[in-house]
């Protein structure tokens, strides 16, 4: 990796990364939040980004309207008209083609369609609605004598709507697909990122990325070690030092033995959390293990690639007995960064971020410039060079051109 990174002079890195990022706005120039702008038009789609006093960076890409306004995916507001006191709420809890299963407070629910002015104004067609999201809608028909309609899947089905409105999205867990954003869960409170210390092993670069962006969308993450049963828990004292100095919170667990599984359900009370993780870790089990009655499907692990199969197709939001829910998203193998731009990625890793502020230049990569207070660190060991270089890894493996 060294080898690679001295191959590619300083000038040609920068230029390239200059070149991929020509027309994008620059997070140093966007210090200011976006203010909703009455007169904008809905062909004047207004980037905006912001820095927050942490460093982290939310975006929002807005089209406002003269009064009313509805949401699309990505936080599109478009002027559209509705009668709110027609509407219904409710949040999605999951969306399988064009239908959305929707469930409102009194835990009814409904399936929605979506009102074409979101999708045509939708960036992503698939995320127009998705699941954890918070929605209006209208209720359009009722089904047999007594308003209730059967479907194959057994579940009662209380009435047809149509969304007219998504809300405002927080906490946002994406992922890239031909290079296209697809987002997978809305209003996401927490991120269980979700290893095992065996069968498959521990991929510390998944959990990196993952912890990334979990600190760009300003979720709380714990990381998860599933299958302690299956290793002398020694073995991963040093890890778990690693991330625990970090400031992260690590919780080794077993779906098998019940170790740790009274924390874990105790923390999802009241939270809306996501659990990612590689194919095989265990997210079902542990789910299960937490709440019975949910009765998911567990996968075989393929002892010849240990990969286990992607038993969890859809992502679904499952609302559980505590009051909290769980979103149970499609096995990740590959946890990609989408909108993580290169010159970020520091200021997202508690232990680098004290230094990217006393760098000469202010959108340093901290890979090859001069005056750069990171490697200053790094060379110093302020920085654990094992860091150092998985923040290396990460810029050249994902997010600078080859
Ligand atoms: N020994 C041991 N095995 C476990 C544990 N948790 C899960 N497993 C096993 O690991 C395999 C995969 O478990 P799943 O719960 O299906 O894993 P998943 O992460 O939901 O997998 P996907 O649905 O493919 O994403 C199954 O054979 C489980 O029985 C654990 O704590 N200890
Ligand atoms: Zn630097």
């Amino acid at each position: 990796m060294a080898k690679k990174r001295d191959a590619k002079s300083k000038g040609k890195l920068r230029a390239e990364f200059r070149k991929k990022h020509q027309g994008r706005v620059r997070t140093s120039d966007l210090t200011r939040e976006f203010q909703q702008d009455d007169s904008t038009r809905l062909d004047d789609v207004a980037h905006s980004e912001r820095l927050s006093g942490k460093g982290e960076l939310t975006r929002r890409k807005t089209i406002s309207g003269a009064d009313s306004s509805a949401r699309g995916n990505d936080g599109i507001q478009v002027d559209v008209h509705v009668d709110e006191t027609s509407l219904t709420h409710g949040r999605v809890l999951s969306v399988h083609g064009r239908q959305s299963k929707v469930q409102t407070e009194d835990g009814k629910i409904y399936a929605c369609a979506i009102r074409q002015v979101l999708k045509s104004l939708a960036t992503d067609q698939r995320g127009v609605v998705v699941a954890g999201d918070r929605v209006w809608f209208r209720i359009e028909a009722r089904q047999g004598d007594d308003g209730q309609s059967k479907r194959p899947s057994d579940e009662v089905i209380t009435a047809d709507g149509m969304i007219e409105r998504v809300e405002p999205r927080h906490g946002i867990i994406s992922r890239t697909s031909r290079g296209k954003q697809h987002v997978i869960a809305a209003n996401v409170d927490a991120l269980l990122i979700i290893a095992s210390a065996a069968e498959p092993g521990i991929k510390p670069t998944l959990i990196d990325r993952m912890l990334l962006t979990a600190a760009q969308h300003e979720i709380e993450p714990v990381v998860v070690i599933n299958k302690i049963d299956l290793v002398d828990p020694l073995q991963l004292q040093a890890l778990i030092g690693v991330y625990g100095s970090l400031g992260f919170r690590v919780l080794p667990t077993s779906a098998t033995t019940g170790q740790n599984i009274e924390y874990l359900r105790a923390f999802l009370h009241q939270r809306q959390t996501a659990l990612a993780g590689q194919s095989g870790v265990g997210k079902s089990s542990l789910l299960n293990s937490i709440e019975p009655d949910l009765a998911l499907a567990v996968s075989t692990v393929s002892v010849e690639n240990q990969k286990g199969r992607h038993t969890t197709t859809a992502s679904k939001l499952i609302p559980l007995a505590s009051g909290g829910a769980v979103f149970d998203t499609p096995g990740i193998r590959q946890f990609q960064l989408w909108d993580i731009e290169a010159t970020e990625v520091a200021g997202l890793m508690p232990d680098l971020r004290p230094y990217v502020s006393g760098c000469r230049y202010p959108d340093c990569l901290h890979l090859h410039e001069d005056g750069c207070m990171v490697k200053d660190a790094v060379a110093d060991a302020r920085i654990d060079a094992r860091r150092y270089d998985a923040y290396c890894h990460l810029l050249e493996d994902d997010l600078l051109p080859e």
